[in-house]
């Protein structure tokens, strides 16, 4: 039998199969490249890869890198598995042990963000609250930790943890990652140019600490983490790749082990913004004065009402300040938008 077979059974690729086993508790199952490169399917759409002891792993790292925790964000699970296919096709070696996740499978056959409740609001044990006893997600979000916890304390390298995303709003800026909130933590620099590498040429620092994939891993894992949005959400087989060929290259160019290329032009520079408010549906009569169609990014001057429920009020303060990820169907507690200007002062968050 074929390492294909093995893993993926009759199905064409990792993607095929984890959508036709997207309810299905299947065991886990081990397999190896004709190069001694062992695969571990450890769930339903997560593999765990990892090449033979005697390979060097040149930049001495462990990446985990997820997409589809929300299930109508496409393309970048697109990406990681044309990249799956490539490793097991022969195309290039892996050098590191790498973490692959599609995250929410149930969520991805339904072409929906979720299915009960929002699989990123539910980790750093978040899954665990009584509101959420029983629903899938939780129990997805449980067994993601703990394949990731088992995953970092069997690779002792550094770990880094990249979720893709995929934005329901157009944007101004097309790309940008967001860096978990970590007291005292700051951006290192090799971590810059990745993004850069990735075309990504934005980054928002979160402002406090969140329950989403990459705040878990940064968290309780010690990982280097991003949440990276990519593009904007559409369904399979209608993303332009061409658009996501900067991660592609540069996540493929990391699993071979190649060194980090310097920062080119266009992008070779980096621009940083901080979260200043995160907006919540507090549901004490919530109105939210954003309008339904309006682009990440977009700018608001000072004073301007941003949203207001019975017993206070949001304004934006003395310098202007944008919106991102606008959204006010969202159940009480949940995050509205996120508030952001740019960063301030010198670059005493980027190290
Ligand atoms: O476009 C949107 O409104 C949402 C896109 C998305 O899913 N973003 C992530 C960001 C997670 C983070 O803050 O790190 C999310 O909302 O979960
Ligand atoms: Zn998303």
């Amino acid at each position: 039998m074929s390492v294909k077979q093995d893993l993926f059974g009759t199905h064409s690729d990792w993607l095929s199969h984890t959508l036709n086993n997207a309810v299905a508790g299947l065991p886990e199952t081990k397999t190896y490249l004709p190069d001694g490169t062992r695969i571990i399917r450890k769930a339903v759409g997560v593999l765990d890869i990892t090449p033979p002891s005697d390979r060097a792993n040149p930049n001495s790292e462990a990446l985990i890198v997820s997409a589809g925790v929300h299930g109508n964000e496409t393309a970048p699970i697109e990406v990681m598995n044309g990249l799956v296919s490539e490793l097991m096709d022969g195309a290039w070696e892996l050098a590191c042990p790498v973490l692959l996740i599609l995250g929410n499978p149930q969520a991805m056959v339904a072409g929906e963000r979720f299915l009960e409740v929002n699989l990123n609001r539910l980790f750093d044990g978040a899954h665990r609250r009584t509101e959420y006893a029983g629903l899938e997600e939780a129990a997805r979000a449980e067994c993601l930790e703990e394949i990731c916890r088992q995953f970092a304390g069997a690779n002792r390298q550094a770990l880094y943890h990249y979720d893709l995303h995929t934005a329901i709003r157009p944007s101004h800026r097309e790309r940008f990652a967001l860096y978990p909130f970590v007291e005292g933590r700051n951006v290192p620099a090799d971590q810059c140019d990745f993004l850069l590498e990735a075309e990504v040429e934005t980054l928002l620092l979160q402002h406090k600490a969140g329950t989403t994939f990459s705040s878990f891993s940064s968290s309780q894992l010690n990982a280097e983490s991003f949440t990276v949005e990519l593009g904007k959400v559409r369904p399979f087989g209608q993303n332009d790749l061409q658009r996501f060929s900067g991660i592609r290259d540069a996540l493929r160019r990391r699993f071979r082990g190649q060194a980090a290329p310097s920062p080119q032009p266009p992008f070779d520079q980096l621009t940083v913004f901080e979260v200043v408010h995160e907006i919540l549906n507090t549901g004490r009569n919530f109105r939210f004065h954003v309008p339904d169609d309006v682009a990440n990014f977009t700018e608001y001057p000072p004073g301007t009402v941003i949203w207001e429920d019975d017993d206070t009020e949001y304004r934006v303060g003395r310098s202007p300040e944008a919106i991102v990820f606008p959204n006010p169907q969202v159940p009480v507690g949940h995050r509205v938008g996120l508030m952001i200007r740019p960063q301030t002062g010198s670059d005493e968050n980027l190290i």
